[in-house]
């Protein structure tokens, strides 16, 4: 039974996109899958299917919008616990390159799986610690995008995105609320780091008008498109 098709006018509003039929049908069966995994490890908290879509799945393609019009992305998801934002950006933007990671082998074996099931070419799951995976050569410098959820504060969410980047890339921390001593310590970072906030975008979930914040961190004199 879908899950989801009540909602496809809810991703043309907000994203001005529509998942064609296959990336809808991958949203479906990662749902699916994530249900089915919570029952062998604890994965999610978030399982009623509106609750899904608009947590997991619209969250997590609202903090790229800014980067929707753009191909070939390499992108890190630092900390992506049972697949997010990464996996949906992976179903959503098939040229795009994905790299999941996350510290937890449990939660890469679970992630790694699901990559197989949802057959996505362009995703790989690497367990590891970021702080350590972010110094080798495979990974230092490599990326457009390091995004990050639910991992800690701003300031350490922000070292571990920054050595991933090539110069030209940018980090966007996926935050709820944006307290002003959180941006207070992330301009202290920047500054620190040689690096700017291009921009903090504050906007409410569709359907119950949570707070969220995406945070635009880039070395200094770049810029992002769709602002
Ligand atoms: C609260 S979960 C968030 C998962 C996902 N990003 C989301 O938003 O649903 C935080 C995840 O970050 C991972 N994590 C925390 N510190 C890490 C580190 N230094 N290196 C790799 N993964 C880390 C944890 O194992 C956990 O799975």
């Amino acid at each position: 039974m879908p899950h989801f098709s009540h909602l496809i006018e809810q991703w043309q509003s907000t994203l001005n996109w529509l998942p064609n039929p296959d990336q809808l049908a991958q949203f479906e069966k990662l749902y699916e899958l994530v249900l089915e995994g919570n029952s062998k490890q604890n994965l999610t908290r978030i399982t009623a299917p509106d609750d899904f879509w608009e947590k997991h799945l619209w969250d997590s393609l609202r903090g790229v919008f800014a980067f929707w019009d753009r191909e070939n992305i390499k992108l890190i998801d630092i900390g992506t616990g049972a697949g997010f934002p990464g996996l949906p950006i992976a179903i959503a933007k098939p040229s795009w390159q994905v790299t999941l990671v996350d510290s937890k082998q449990k939660k890469v074996a679970f992630v790694q799986q699901t990559i197989q099931d949802l057959q996505l070419p362009n995703a790989i799951a690497q367990a590891g610690r970021v702080e350590e995976l972010n110094q080798t050569s495979g990974y230092k410098k490599k990326y457009d995008l390091a995004v990050v959820r639910a991992v800690g504060k701003p300031d350490i969410c922000a070292s571990y995105c920054l050595p991933f980047l090539k110069r030209s890339g940018t980090a966007i921390l996926y935050r709820g609320q944006w307290l002003p001593e959180e941006s207070e310590q992330i301009d202290l970072f920047c500054e620190q780091q040689g690096l700017q906030v291009v921009k903090q975008d504050r906007f409410q979930t569709p359907l119950t008008e949570g707070i969220r914040h995406s945070v635009y961190l880039s070395p200094r004199s770049t810029s992002i498109s769709n602002s």
